[in-house]
């Protein structure tokens, strides 16, 4: 019998197999193939069919271990993360000093010029560009002159792309600098002044240091649009679609929870015409919410109300009390004081539908894509002391709430992407 070839062959086997799948659609439906080239499109491979986004999952997942290994463990752990905490530390020097918007979108530019375009030292300017540009983002064409490609001209064009580097170095760092201090000090820790973040930060709270910070809070919630914009995770357009809403009848009331500005119930409202919303957040939200709510000409159907979650809920048999992204900032503690006050607004009909991950069981995905929810817990520990929960944490935690409240269902892939939407009643 044949012994079977060698992992790295098998590896390189299903690269090429799943790259043949790609570009073979790519070709007959006349896109573009991915490249670097500054007109490249930003997400070249569609996530519309399902065997596409098998088969670009599968290439990922195959190119890192062939990597992986051809790289070898004793060169991995000599350079763990060197490179990369110095492609976001330039990256975002690049941004603070505005370097991807002053460079053309065709053609190149001296550094010179550049240099005194932005500020920088011609040196530093070199150097930082040159670092970026060993992970695509800007190209030198010719010695001494950038451009841009696929990568840099999303910075140049977009300030949210900016917020995401800007969040991760700004505020991602520090906290993460901070975790074995936070650890040591405060083990096991539910409270979000102990979290590494706070530890980093003079003890101020994720949200304390906000309020403190109000151009800070601005740039993370550009940083959170960009994040739920992408092919990430769950899009707004995509609750909308993925709940069956449509099972509600005319006139019913979601009250959107921790709703920020109200983007999610804008969204579903807009697809679902009989339903009514009221978005309740901090009250210094409200004008911005109002405007959103304006432009989309949804006035009269969604409000706003100012309210403190852990307070008493003044919306009493709302059909639906969606919390999306809310619990997962919070510990089990504070969990029980955000949901206690629900189950005691909630009618006989009434559900909490929960959007959030849904951790699953380890090795049961792509390393590539676990990869992401366990960054995302420990970001969420990092930042708060909480975390992502697994269905039997999520399962104890309303037990510990109310005996009553039963998980009906939990809505999962392929209809959402990252988050599952759990749907949670009074039995
Ligand atoms: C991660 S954001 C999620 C926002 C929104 N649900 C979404 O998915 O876009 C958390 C939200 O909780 C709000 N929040 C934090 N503490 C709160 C409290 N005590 N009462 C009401 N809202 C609060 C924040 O202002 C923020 O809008």
């Amino acid at each position: 019998m044949a012994s079977e070839a060698p992992l790295i062959s098998r590896l390189a086997d299903e690269i090429s197999r799943n790259a043949g799948i790609l570009t073979e659609y790519l070709e007959s439906h006349g896109l573009p193939q991915p490249s670097f080239d500054v007109d490249a499109p930003s997400h070249p491979i569609p996530e519309t069919d399902d065997r596409l986004s098998a088969a670009r999952r599968a290439l990922i997942e195959a190119t890192q271990s062939l990597h992986d290994l051809a790289v070898g463990p004793a060169e991995t752990t000599r350079l763990f993360c060197f490179p990369e905490i110095y492609l976001l530390g330039a990256v975002q020097v690049l941004c603070h000093f505005n370097v991807p918007q002053n460079v053309p979108r065709t053609g190149d530019i001296g550094i010179p010029e550049l240099a005194a375009k932005t500020g920088l030292s011609e040196t530093l300017l070199a150097r930082f560009l040159r670092m970026a540009a060993t992970s695509h983002y800007f190209v030198e064409p010719r010695p001494g002159f950038v451009a841009h490609t696929a990568w840099s001209v999303a910075l140049a064009t977009d300030e949210k792309m900016r917020q995401c580097v800007w969040f991760r170095h700004a505020e991602m760092m520090p906290a993460v600098a901070k975790l074995v201090e936070a650890v040591r000090s405060y083990p096991d820790s539910h409270e979000p002044q102990r979290a590494a973040f706070a530890v980093a930060f003079g003890g101020d709270t994720f949200w304390d240091y906000k309020e403190k910070h109000p151009e800070h809070m601005v740039r993370f919630g550009q940083f959170v649009d960009a994040f739920a914009s992408g092919h990430v995770v769950d899009s707004p357009q995509n609750i909308a679609r993925a709940y069956p809403w449509e099972r509600l009848e005319e006139g019913s009331l979601v009250v959107d929870v921790g709703g920020g500005l109200g983007h999610i119930s804008v969204a579903v409202a807009k697809e679902h015409p009989n339903l009514m919303f009221q978005v309740q957040d901090f009250e210094d939200l409200a004008g911005e919410s109002a405007e959103l709510v304006e432009r989309n000409g949804l006035a009269g159907r969604v409000s706003f109300a100012p309210h403190d979650f852990f307070g008493e809920q003044p919306a009493r048999g709302a059909k639906v009390y969606l919390l999306r992204n809310i619990l997962h900032n919070w510990s089990d503690r504070y969990c029980r004081r955000i949901l206690k006050p629900l189950v005691e607004a909630m009618g006989p009909d009434s559900r909490i539908v929960v959007c959030d991950i849904v951790l699953p069981p380890p090795n049961t995905m792509p390393k590539t894509q676990e990869a992401r929810i366990r960054a995302l817990d420990l970001t969420m520990l990092s930042m708060f002391n909480a975390k992502e929960r697994s269905l039997e944490e999520w399962q104890a935690l309303f037990a510990s709430v109310d005996g009553r409240l039963k998980i009906e269902n939990v809505i999962g892939r392929p209809k959402m992407r990252m988050d599952c939407l759990i749907e949670v009643r009074l039995a």
